[in-house]
């Protein structure tokens, strides 16, 4: 059975990429899935039987990395977490926000702060220290402001043989720092246009599009969150300063609340876990033990 990887989904059709990466297959996915509620994604690795060389049926979809429902996408490596500096101003609470429902998800945060040109004199000693705090913890900070002459070389890499997702709020600088990096982008869209044999599109959907060996969703995704299924004991494991240090809590169900011995109070006091992630996270967790419970029918 042939081989490959959903890149494309339009108009109930999906365009799987053949194994050998050579040509697009218009598949239509198998009655069983419908049944089964199983629904094929742009990202999917997938078994199909070609009816010809250009249509085909999707008979598997092989297990999944993750997915998101916005946008739509299975199997992702990474979300680019585009925040600016100013206009709106760097919102710390948010970027958590966002970061924590990535890290539940399993895919790796970067973060992308764009609109650097902006900021007075006085206002880039604050925004340095956030960019320290968020290195410090391990996520790759990548400054930027429109035009930027060194995104391409720096952001490139990144993206590199990855499946990437951007996200942030309207705004914030998400297309301006595409069209920054077109130069290397454009081609590829044009070349994937010309492999479905199809226009520029009009129709919402959801495309990957090829950049240095990677894919880049066309949709950007995480537009709000709510933590409607995170649970409490998993929310310090989506702060990987917390997750490193949470097996030397005398409990092992610590909360990091109120209880004694807690490693992660002790490195907030020592100042080895910045204060403001600490209570982004009793907020959080708040929301989530105030959260009413969720009937559902299986
Ligand atoms: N000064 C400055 N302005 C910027 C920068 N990046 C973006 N802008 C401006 O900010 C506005 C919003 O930028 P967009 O790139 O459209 O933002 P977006 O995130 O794609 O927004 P949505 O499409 O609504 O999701 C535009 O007016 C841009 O010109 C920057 O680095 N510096
Ligand atoms: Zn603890």
């Amino acid at each position: 059975m042939p081989k490959g990887q959903i890149r494309k989904a339009l108009s109930g059709f999906y365009y799987v990429l053949d194994e050998n990466g050579e040509r697009y297959i218009q598949c239509r996915g198998r009655g069983v899935f419908r049944n089964r509620q199983i629904s094929p994604l742009v990202g999917d690795f997938v078994d199909y039987e070609a009816d010809n060389d250009l249509e085909g049926t999707i008979t598997v979809v092989h297990e999944r990395k993750n997915e998101l429902v916005r946008p739509p996408i299975s199997n992702i490596d990474q979300a680019i977490l585009v925040f600016s500096a100013k206009q709106p101003d760097f919102h710390p609470l948010l970027l958590d926000r966002f970061l924590t429902a990535i890290e539940q998800h399993g895919i790796k945060p970067v973060i992308c702060l764009t609109k650097m040109d902006l900021l007075k004199e006085s206002e880039k000693g604050k925004l340095e220290h956030f960019i320290a705090d968020y290195e410090k913890i391990g996520y790759e900070v990548i400054p930027t402001f429109k035009g930027d002459p060194s995104l391409q070389e720096r952001l490139m890499p990144v993206l590199e043989g990855k499946i990437s997702v951007l996200a942030g709020q309207s705004g914030v600088g998400k297309s301006t720092m595409l069209n920054t990096i077109l130069p290397a982008l454009e081609l590829k869209t044009d070349d994937i246009s010309k492999a479905l044999n199809r226009g520029k599109h009009t129709t919402r959907h959801v495309e990957l599009i090829e950049v240095n060996n990677g894919l880049l969703a066309d949709t950007p995704g995480f537009s709000s969150f709510d933590f409607d299924t995170i649970e409490k004991e998993e929310l310090s494991g989506c702060f990987p300063e917390m997750a490193e240090r949470s097996n030397s809590c005398k409990f092992r169900e610590c909360l990091h609340l109120n209880e004694p011995k807690c490693a992660i109070k002790a490195a907030v006091e020592a100042n080895e876990i910045p204060e403001y992630r600490y209570k982004h996270y009793l907020k959080f967790l708040e929301e989530i033990m105030s959260r009413k419970p969720r009937y559902t029918n299986d």
